[in-house]
């Protein structure tokens, strides 16, 4: 995208997602529109308000951002163009004068607190969790004087930035979590292939259809695709009513994954395709013989002869690899 290209991103300034967005390139230079809900932020994109927004979507610690995968599911189609991975840090901020053991209320992101558990149980048990729509929105309600809390967790950037106490230093139960966001387009983008890439998927399980998770995770393992996530989330409409999140190793452009994609569409026709873009760690999974592009070629091609020689009383004569 070019430096005149403008993005959403959940918001305010300061948030962990405001980082992932500022790794893309020409990003520091673009216009950066803070949105306060991921849903806000991908609507920006529908309405055509931007051309992008960067949303949370997975962490190695607490697993999928449902409030991202639910978002990008349903409603209008978009594509996702671009990963991120952030390494995060949280610390335990208050304003001047607040020790730790005054702390009553935490205001915090739902995933920045799950994943602050273990250490808030050991060190302010008594504390109450204050939801709030994102780390920096609460602790930029802490320096504006917001006073239904009296602490926040937010990233180390922030609170120095904010100038407010810190009273605890990494805080995350587990030291080297990362947490991975995605850049949304609109539902015509489309990113070349790279060799290591990713698609996302958004399956929904067919209802009175015994065995269709079998068959739908068959349509991978036959042709060699590798899944990174799988997420059931509740499509709201009746209870027992499900669509699956998949990531897969691969680009649509790769044969294994387009014959994976079209077996996945007979069997679930809503399936979504919600993009193949470049996998941020840049790693490629190994390829089997019989699943390579090559493979698949060559497999079309024996058909083809088959087919175009019908009816000429000529066999089809090529060498299966
Ligand atoms: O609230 C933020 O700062 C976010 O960007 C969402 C988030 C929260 C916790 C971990 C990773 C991302």
């Amino acid at each position: 995208m070019t430096g005149s290209t403008s993005y959403a991103y959940l918001g305010p300034e300061g948030t962990f997602t405001e980082t992932a967005l500022l790794q893309v390139p020409g990003a520091d230079a673009a216009r950066r529109v803070p949105a306060s809900t991921v849903g806000s932020a991908l609507d920006a994109v529908r309405s055509g308000a931007v051309d992008a927004a960067m949303v949370p979507i997975e962490n190695s610690v607490e697993g999928g951002v449902s409030a991202t995968l639910d978002a990008i599911a349903v409603g209008d189609p978009l594509r996702i163009v671009r990963e991120e991975l952030v390494p995060i840090t949280f610390v335990l901020v208050a304003r001047a004068g607040t020790a730790l053991a005054d702390v009553r209320r935490i205001a915090t992101h739902g995933h920045a607190w799950a994943q602050c558990r273990a250490w808030a149980d050991k060190h302010v048990r008594d504390a109450e969790y204050i939801p709030s729509t994102s780390t920096a929105a609460a602790a930029a309600g802490l320096a504006d004087g917001e006073d239904s809390f009296d602490a926040a967790i937010c990233s180390p950037l922030l609170a120095d930035r904010l100038g407010l106490t810190v009273l605890a230093e990494d805080i995350g139960d587990v030291s080297d979590a990362v947490t991975r966001f995605v850049l949304v387009g609109g539902p015509d983008a489309l990113t070349p292939r790279t060799g290591a890439d990713k698609t996302t998927l958004v399956i929904p399980l067919p209802v009175d259809h015994p065995g269709a998770l079998m068959q739908i995770l068959d349509q991978f393992a036959a042709r060699g695709v590798n899944l990174s996530r799988i997420e059931s989330r509740p499509t709201g409409q009746f209870l027992g009513d499900y669509f699956f999140s998949v990531d897969a190793d691969g680009h649509i452009e790769d044969a294994r994954v387009a014959d994976a994609l079209k077996g996945l569409h007979r069997i679930s026709p809503g399936l979504r395709f919600l993009g193949s873009y470049a996998r941020a760690d840049r790693r490629s999974s190994p390829i089997g013989r019989h699943t390579s592009d090559a493979a698949f070629d060559a497999a079309g091609a024996w058909l083809g002869g088959i087919l175009r020689g019908a009816g000429t009383g000529r066999s089809e004569g090529t060498q299966a690899q």
